[in-house]
């Protein structure tokens, strides 16, 4: 990053939960995060985003959602809008998760539309990209990479640095197997370039890294240039595991 900026720590809690152990886990993290520490948010299941915000409010921490829906408002059951986060007080929603992108068909230009009704909302997409195994080996990384942010950059070019990146390798998420802390920079800083051609602003982009991030491996990763926080889905269930990754963030 270009200037001393706040590093961001995410959990994205997936579909884990219930109303008592998302309490235990809040009640437990909230007087460990200050204005000292590092911006620190967890991204829920939607039923929960209104005992999450009772939780929360008036804490240093955030909240926010792991989806939105692409449409305004309408006959779209199931769906959620980001009208409807927003009235939760949703900071922030993660889209493109790759969970989205294999079981539920999402395109780039889903992706690219979900990212343009959170900015409308006044809620930060957090824009999730990432390679296949396959792709890796392939040598095609930085080619989807740049793809999948390269649809967000042109439907929402305006307001491109209000968003937040997260480079997810697919091969690293959920498997206990980590990008190393240079394979991770260096896809960060492809994804920084192609940030700074867009926009004068790109230096305060968040740009995070997500996949198998623990309290071993943190430190690395948070200390490469380009890496400016996590998005943590196994260990941000784990409240020990987690305030490791945010002490090491902050
Ligand atoms: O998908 C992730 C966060 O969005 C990463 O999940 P894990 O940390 O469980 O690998």
């Amino acid at each position: 990053m270009g200037f001393h900026m706040k590093k961001l720590i995410v959990g994205n809690w997936k579909m884990n939960g219930d109303l008592a152990s998302n309490a235990a886990l809040l009640q437990t993290l909230m007087p460990k995060i200050t204005s000292a520490t590092c911006t620190v948010a967890v991204c829920v299941a939607a039923p929960y985003l209104a005992s999450v915000q009772a939780l929360l409010s008036g804490s240093a921490m955030q909240w926010g959602a792991q989806d939105v829906s692409q449409h305004e408002v309408g006959a779209y059951t199931g769906e959620v809008s980001a009208a409807m986060l927003r009235d939760f007080s949703a900071r922030y929603v993660i889209v493109g998760h790759s969970e989205r992108r294999q079981y539920h068909g999402e395109t780039d230009v889903h992706v690219a539309l979900k990212a343009q009704r959170a900015l409308a909302a006044g809620i930060t997409p957090i824009v999730c990209v990432g390679e296949t195994l396959a792709e890796r080996e392939l040598g095609q990384t930085e080619e989807i990479v740049k793809r999948q942010l390269a649809a967000v950059i042109h439907a929402n070019g305006h307001c491109i640095s209000e968003i937040v990146v997260a480079y997810e390798p697919v091969w690293a998420i959920g498997t206990g197997k980590t990008a190393s802390p240079e394979q991770a920079q260096h896809v960060h800083a492809v994804l920084r370039a192609q940030l700074r051609a867009a926009s004068a602003h790109a230096d305060k982009v968040h740009i995070l890294y997500g996949g198998s991030m623990n309290a071993a491996n943190a430190q690395q990763l948070l200390a490469q240039a380009d890496i400016d926080g996590g998005l943590v889905g196994g260990a941000s269930l784990k409240t020990a595991d987690f305030l490791s990754i945010i002490a090491a963030a902050s």
